[in-house]
């Protein structure tokens, strides 16, 4: 199965998902001065206040909390996107200590570490897998993760993560809304692109926000108590470094909103 090691990181992930070397890859480096300023990019809108979390949970790749997707109570609108795109679950990618662990870059720097709140066009498909390996099926919105004083409201997610130390535990999670997780600003970088990790499909309309949240070295530190493992394996290693690196560009180009 893959992973992010040696044997079966993200260098060997093109073996059983040839589409790794295809032409809409992501993460990428988002270099600024060249992305083209889009006065047809309007603002986004992110309509989470009847959101429902459900559960927080170890997929042995990151920490995932899901909402109840079975209707448009929560949505994504606007910017780049033709239709609401509905709320399925956030999750995220970090570093070691003091190394970086965002996936994105931000002209070649990268961040300690990166949120992805993924959506999926119900409008268009039937299920969240149908949309998944649809071109325009699904739209993640990225925020990094900087290092400084504590986030007033990570601590919700920080609390419950000894509770799904172990890859397949999953916890009751609910009263969570992710507005709580967002920068004061919704500029964004837009991009085509994929899924970061295996099946890597080329599904994901990228909305990257410029701004950082800030989050302190201890409050992310937590999440490295997590493990890759399942609790009846013997190997023990520490869920860290979960990021693939950026992609090549290929023949794409990266929009900035005003
Ligand atoms: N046959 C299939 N396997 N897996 C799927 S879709 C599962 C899934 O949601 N994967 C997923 C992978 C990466 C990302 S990410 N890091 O936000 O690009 C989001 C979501 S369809
Ligand atoms: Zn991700």
């Amino acid at each position: 199965h893959w992973g992010y090691g040696k044997e079966d990181g993200p260098s060997a992930w093109h073996r059983q998902y040839p589409v790794a070397k295809g032409n809409r890859q992501s993460p990428i480096d988002i270099i600024p001065n060249e992305a083209r300023r889009d006065s047809t990019l309007g603002p986004i809108f992110l309509k989470y206040d009847q959101c429902r979390s459900l559960n927080i949970a170890n997929n042995g790749h990151s920490v995932v909390v899901e909402f109840d997707d079975s209707d448009d109570r929560s949505v994504v609108l606007g910017g780049p996107l033709d239709n609401p795109y509905r709320l399925k679950q956030f999750h995220f990618h970090w570093g070691g200590k003091g190394c970086e662990g965002s996936e994105h870059t931000v002209a070649g720097v990268g961040y300690a570490s990166e949120l992805h709140v993924v959506h999926w066009n119900a409008v268009k498909y039937k299920t969240y897998n149908d949309a998944a390996a649809a071109p325009d099926g699904l739209a993640v919105l990225g925020i990094f993760l900087e290092l400084g004083d504590d986030h007033r409201w990570l601590h919700m997610i920080t609390d419950a993560l000894y509770t799904v130390k172990f890859k397949g535990s999953a916890t009751d999670f609910k009263g969570f809304n992710p507005k709580c997780l967002l920068p004061s600003s919704l500029h964004y970088w837009t991009y085509l692109g994929s899924l970061t990790t295996p099946p890597l499909h080329e599904s994901v309309t990228w909305i990257v926000l410029k701004e950082p949240i800030v989050v302190s070295e201890k409050q992310l530190g937590m999440f490295r108590m997590l493990q890759f493992n399942g609790e009846e394996e013997d190997q023990r290693m520490r869920m860290e470094n979960n990021f693939r690196p950026p992609q090549n560009l290929k023949e794409r180009i990266v929009r900035s909103s005003n």
